[in-house]
């Protein structure tokens, strides 16, 4: 177990600049995902935190202490790849065994037949073996370890993967978009376990994934990143709730987030799509803005002081508890806005045939987020508490 920090790390290939002055620091035993499109350089993180790719300059510190100058062994830590890298010939034991049998036999020793002449070779490969069961028993493939790979389905395999890399007892797990390969309803599953995992070895994890949700369901923290800069980095609530660019808002999340023009009023109040916003953000009249709309801001329900939006009804997606609704804004783009609601409510309003026509969205502008036009969170406070503040300060 350890902390790492990555201290101001850059990379370039060729003349492609892949890392541009990264920063991290990970607690020991936390489970850090990072999150990005394909190509924004999460893999080149991790291999540049294992020792495989060298930075070109900026610094790797793994428990307090500087790897730079550490080969990627000696830097004790594991790498779980999305293509398991088993050996097809050998039985799982062999496989999760392997990083062992590398450490502790000398090379004649693992030959074949020369290896048997070693009085060492039994006591060590004994030892080996009652640890790959150990590792084994974890993992809930002890009855496994005599088939090869072929003989498994892909859940196994990756876990035959965790395994052999669990065997070593690295500082920290390193993990390159492990459940990718996997389908759909086995990678939930393996979400669940490798979150488990991670509580039962109480290790640090880091973890790369282009899939959010992954990135959402399993991590303490999570660092989003673009174009090789770490855009944002918070807890799953805050990149979901609390975005402070207008990419994490638009990467975190689905359905994603809605994004509208606004523009903002002389009173500092933000104009969208017909409706005056009650808020008030720090900006000048006239600042052209993007207002993001999280699809449970909405709402088919009239709320006390939430201003209403006219809209027509595009499409439906129902998926059973809750109901995706596609808006076109009477006022707004042409691409429809998604509104997400309990089936109830919207079993409720199709009765009453409130979704016949023009119908009333009422928007819930505390939990808007605002963005300048390069995209930069905009610092707001609610009129309400603007008024009250006010009128403290004038008595
Ligand atoms: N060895 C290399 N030589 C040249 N370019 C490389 C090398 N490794 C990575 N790159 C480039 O660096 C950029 C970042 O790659 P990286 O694999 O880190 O991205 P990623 O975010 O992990 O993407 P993905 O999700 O597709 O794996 C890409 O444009 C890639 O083509």
């Amino acid at each position: 177990m350890a902390s790492l920090s990555i201290d101001r790390v850059t990379k370039t290939f060729g003349h492609q600049a892949v890392l541009k002055d990264v920063s991290l620091d990970v607690r020991d035993g936390e489970f850090l995902t990072l999150v990005g499109a394909s190509g924004c350089g999460k893999s080149t993180v991790l291999r540049v935190i294992a020792g495989l790719e060298p930075q070109d300059s900026g610094s790797i510190l793994i428990g307090g202490g500087s790897v730079d100058h550490l080969r990627p062994k000696q830097r004790n830590v594991a790498m779980v790849f999305q293509s398991y890298a088993l050996y097809p010939h050998m039985t799982v034991a062999d496989n999760i065994a392997m990083p062992l049998v590398m450490q502790r036999l000398r090379l004649a020793e693992r030959l074949p037949l020369l290896g048997r002449l070693s009085p060492r070779r039994g006591r060590v490969m004994a030892g080996v073996r009652g640890e790959v069961e150990a590792v084994a028993r974890q993992l809930q493939i002890d009855q496994l370890l005599a088939r090869k790979p072929a003989q498994l389905s892909g859940g196994q395999r990756q876990r035959v993967a965790l395994g052999r890399a669990m065997v070593r007892h690295p500082q920290m797990f390193l993990m390159d978009e492990p459940l990718s390969n996997l389908d759909a309803k086995l990678r939930v599953h393996m979400r669940a376990e490798l979150t488990e995992l991670h509580r039962r070895l109480g290790s640090t994890f880091i973890y790369v994934t282009h899939d959010q949700v992954e990135a959402m369901t399993m991590s303490d923290r999570v660092a989003l990143m673009d174009e090789g800069r770490i855009v944002q980095l918070g807890t799953p609530n805050d990149l979901y709730h609390d975005p402070l660019d207008l990419r994490v808002a638009r990467f975190i999340g689905s359905p994603g987030v809605n994004v509208l023009p606004g523009r903002v009023s002389a009173s500092g109040a933000v104009e969208v799509s017909g409706v005056t916003l009650p808020v008030e953000i720090e900006a000048e009249e006239g600042t052209s803005v993007a207002v993001g709309l999280r699809p449970e801001t909405l709402s088919l329900d009239a709320h006390a002081g939430h201003p209403r939006l006219a809209a027509r009804l595009h499409s439906v997606e129902n998926l059973g508890a809750e109901v995706f609704l596609r808006l076109i804004l009477e006022a707004g783009p042409s691409e429809p806005v998604i509104l997400r609601t309990a089936l109830e409510s919207y079993e409720r309003s199709r009765h009453h045939g409130s979704l016949d026509g023009v119908i009333q969205v009422s928007l819930d502008a505390r939990r808007a987020t605002i963005f300048d036009a390069e995209g930069r969170r905009i610092a707001r406070r609610p009129v309400e508490a603007a008024v009250v503040r006010l009128s403290v300060s004038a008595e």
